[in-house]
């Protein structure tokens, strides 16, 4: 697994401007299937499975619905990080997909955020490379090329509200019983800048700096008061939704919006890239922590009784 994902971004002429793209480089067999259809204007549409991801690619309207289903909460483990990055990887390199909706298979949960089992007991080289997968995929979603719409029908919490708000436009359900918010105060954790910054870029700074601090978690109707989500529609709706937006922008010539996407949020890519392993080095400290890991046990018992 080690090898897994060793990846650097890369920059692509376009024109006269150079676009941020992705490159998760990944040196195992994917255990992705593929099965391809001919749709009625004969462009090809796909769909793949693997155990925590699955993509259908509408090839005559360019859109991908990229379901995370890996049961029971979609907890992004090291696998599911790697297996959402292939996916993802293997769309923008795809000339027939034009944008992804995220979304989920699962019943009331979007992601449970960050697999906690991975940050908890292990050695120091494991949550290293458990940290780097968590870099890949927000550097894959914030500097995505294409269109990235998070369609979300359920909870997302923390690293799934991060992947949320790494999209370009947010959709949820409107169930009061779910939540959205970086709750990781709350864990006894702390969010690092890169979260910190891609909430600030969502919200402001204020709002941002109350939801760290008290790990807040937001419904919906609230989400959308502080602009954490964009819509909120019922939840039969959500990928419909999200289906029509997407369309909207798909009107958009797709080098003028790839410009201006990568404009926007390239400084905040480099400054990742710049300083990954310092990043790595600095989330492997505070993780091994003993108290850091009392913390996380702490937590994770705590979930376990709510249920008994
Ligand atoms: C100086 C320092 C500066 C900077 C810091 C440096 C570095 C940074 C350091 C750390 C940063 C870490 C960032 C972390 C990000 C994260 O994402 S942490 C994860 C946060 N997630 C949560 O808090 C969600 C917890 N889960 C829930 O609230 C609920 O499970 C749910 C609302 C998602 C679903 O509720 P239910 O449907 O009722 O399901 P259950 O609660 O019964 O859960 C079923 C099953 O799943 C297990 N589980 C739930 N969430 C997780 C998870 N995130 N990871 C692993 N496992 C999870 C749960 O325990 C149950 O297990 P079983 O009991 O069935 O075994």
């Amino acid at each position: 697994m080690a090898a897994v994902l060793r990846r650097g971004f890369r920059l692509v002429s376009f024109g006269s401007s150079q676009l941020l793209c992705g490159g998760c480089k990944h040196g195992r067999t994917s255990s992705l299937s593929i099965c391809s259809t001919s749709s009625r204007n004969s462009s090809s549409s796909s769909s793949s499975s693997s155990s925590h991801v699955k993509v259908d690619l509408d090839g005559s309207t360019g859109i991908a619905v990229v379901k995370f289903q890996s049961s029971p909460v979609n907890s992004m483990s090291l696998d599911f990080l790697t297996e959402l990055c292939i996916s993802l990887e293997k769309l923008e390199l795809d000339r027939s997909c034009r944008g992804v909706i995220l979304t989920s298979a699962l019943p009331k949960i979007f992601s449970a955020g960050l697999d906690i089992t991975e940050m908890y007991g292990k050695n120091p080289e494991h949550y290293a490379e458990f940290w780097k997968s968590v870099q890949e995929i927000w550097l894959k979603v914030y500097g995505y090329s294409k269109i990235a719409i998070a369609a979300i029908n359920g909870s997302s919490p923390a690293g799934g509200c991060l992947v949320s708000m790494a999209c370009d436009y947010r959709i949820m359900a409107d169930d009061p019983r779910y939540r959205i918010g970086l709750n990781e105060a709350q864990l006894g954790i702390v969010a690092p800048f890169w979260f910190k910054d891609t909430m600030v870029n969502t919200v402001g700074f204020r709002t941002t700096e109350l939801s760290l601090q008290f790990g807040l978690m937001y419904s919906p109707s609230d989400a959308l008061k502080i602009g954490l989500v964009d819509q909120v529609v019922p939840e039969e709706n959500v990928l419909s939704t999200a289906t029509e937006t997407i369309t909207k922008w798909l009107a958009i010539p797709d080098h003028a919006r790839e410009i201006s996407k990568s404009m926007m949020r390239k400084p905040m890519v480099d400054r990742l890239l710049a300083s990954r392993e310092s990043d790595i080095k600095n989330f492997v400290n505070f993780i091994t922590k003993d108290s850091i890991q009392k913390s996380l046990g702490f937590y994770m018992n705590s979930l376990k009784q709510r249920k008994a």
